[in-house]
């Protein structure tokens, strides 16, 4: 990539984001995330963690089979915390949260790969746009079965108070989103859905992900209308 992303493109990205890892899976994580992208998903995060992640060479291999995937469909593939993986893989960009490795390293380390930061409050947010996220992952917006080490659900009303406050990046809303509370998250301000259960526990994958980024896509329109009334 020449130059960092812009944030419309970034925005696009975000509208159904999958985070997965072998955990996470029912079936085979490569015909999960092949299903998934079938469905629509527009950007795809590894996130090998939790009891049983694999190590090593087989996390490895896994990393590259889902990036080889993601590169066919022509969308980002993003490595959560690790960004010696990312650059091994020579990922599209890195997912890092307020306990890993400082934002403003990960920037210096990975060029103008794209930068996602967890954001749980107005002041995390501030400092992580300085320090170069191209993006800001916000939640746990509801509870979630996914992370056991999970800070406090913020519900809906956290992405309110970060536009209100003039936070104007990209953003992603992250746990316990379904497909019913799509319309609220997407209301409050986020720009999409990064989701784990929703798609990797569903029995038929990709009509999970495509009627959540269908949905997605309408409330999109819809809160864009709202806004101009
Ligand atoms: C899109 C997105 N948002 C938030 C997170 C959580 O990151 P973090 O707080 O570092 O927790 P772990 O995922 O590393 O357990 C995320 N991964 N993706
Ligand atoms: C990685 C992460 N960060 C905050 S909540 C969460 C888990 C999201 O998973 P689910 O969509 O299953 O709630
Ligand atoms: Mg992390």
């Amino acid at each position: 990539m020449s130059g960092r992303i812009s944030p419309e493109m970034m925005r696009q990205h975000l509208q159904m984001y999958l985070v997965v890892g072998s955990v996470n899976c029912l079936a085979e994580p490569s015909r999960v995330v092949q299903e998934a992208l079938a469905g629509g998903t527009t950007m795809i995060q590894f996130r090998e963690k939790g009891h049983g992640a694999l190590t090593g060479v087989p996390m490895f291999e896994l990393a590259r089979q889902l990036q080889n995937l993601c590169r066919h469909a022509g969308i980002p593939f993003i490595v959560n915390d690790d960004v010696e993986l990312a650059l091994e893989l020579d990922a599209d960009g890195v997912h890092i949260g307020q306990d890993d490795e400082s934002a403003d390293s990960v920037r210096a380390r990975i060029g103008n790969r794209i930068l996602g930061v967890s954001a749980h409050t107005i002041e995390e947010a501030r400092r992580a746009i300085l320090q170069g996220a191209d993006y800001l992952g916000v939640g746990p917006i509801y509870p979630t079965i996914s992370k056991d080490d999970a800070q406090a659900v913020q519900g809906p009303a956290i992405l309110h108070e970060m536009r209100k406050a003039r936070i104007d990046v990209p953003i992603v809303g992250i746990g316990g989103i379904t497909i019913e509370r799509v319309e609220e998250v997407v209301g409050a301000g986020a720009d999409g859905i990064a989701v784990i259960s929703a798609v990797t526990q569903a029995e038929r994958i990709r009509a999970a992900a495509a009627e959540l980024k269908h949905k997605v896509l309408l409330s999109i329109k819809h809160s864009r209308m709202s806004q101009k009334l």
